[in-house]
């Protein structure tokens, strides 16, 4: 799948941060369900921060083995769901609306075995692992662990910024890539002269992909 990478900023808390998330070129924003993250939202905020997001930019919840009444509750103020645990596809496909399943980077994962189970998701996001911490590391995992010719687009994440991403796309080529942390001033605060450099840096990288 080709074409320029998209950007998903992930864990936004705050109105102006949808505001300058949006204004700086974000695809998709990512709101944390999961009430164990620093960055988590109550079904009122979503609400609220939903509300600000305008079209042709992806609302996506993320949820952790989730209770089906949550996703369903969320599911009207979203485009997209996230599933960060050890949902099975049943799970998954439950709230009948497009879904992508994260899969963090244990050793031995199979991937091409996990697209297959998956294959009722729009994309994979291949993250970090780091046990107990379903998500928003911080880390990087090594990203030639990843095979070419997946059966599913590919969402990079874990421990990006805009020091890094160039490297990673160049690396994997993935469809999109995903940060929560490298944009932040401080857990669940973003930093928007972070969300514009990380931006700048994905379309460089792009540029030189399609310049090559
Ligand atoms: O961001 C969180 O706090 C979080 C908590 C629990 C599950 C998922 C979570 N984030 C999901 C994401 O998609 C993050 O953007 C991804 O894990 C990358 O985070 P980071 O390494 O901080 O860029």
């Amino acid at each position: 799948m080709s074409g320029r990478t998209r950007v998903k900023f992930c864990g936004l808390t705050r109105p102006e941060d949808v505001d300058a998330a949006v204004a700086a070129g974000a695809d998709a924003l990512g709101f944390v369900l999961w009430p164990g993250s620093k960055r988590a939202l109550d079904e009122q905020r979503l609400a609220e921060l939903s509300e600000r997001v305008p079209a042709f930019v992806t609302r996506v919840g993320l949820f952790v083995d989730p209770d089906p009444g949550l996703v369903a509750r969320s599911a009207e103020h979203l485009d997209l769901l996230q599933f960060h645990g050890d949902e099975s596809p049943a799970d998954c496909e439950a709230a009948g609306r497009p879904w992508i399943k994260a899969l963090r980077m244990r050793d031995g994962l199979d991937l091409h075995a996990a697209a297959e189970v998956y294959g009722g998701a729009r994309a994979l996001l291949l993250d970090a692992y780091r046990p107990g911490v379903p998500g928003g590391t911080g880390e990087t995992f090594d990203w030639s662990r990843i095979p070419a010719g997946l059966a599913k687009p590919v969402i990079l994440a874990g421990g990006l910024s805009a020091d890094n991403v160039a490297e990673a796309i160049a690396a994997v080529a993935p469809f999109a890539v995903d940060v929560s942390g490298g944009i932040e001033a401080a857990p669940g605060i973003k930093d928007a002269a972070r969300m514009a450099a990380f931006l700048r840096a994905v379309r460089r990288a792009d540029d030189a992909r399609f310049d090559a």
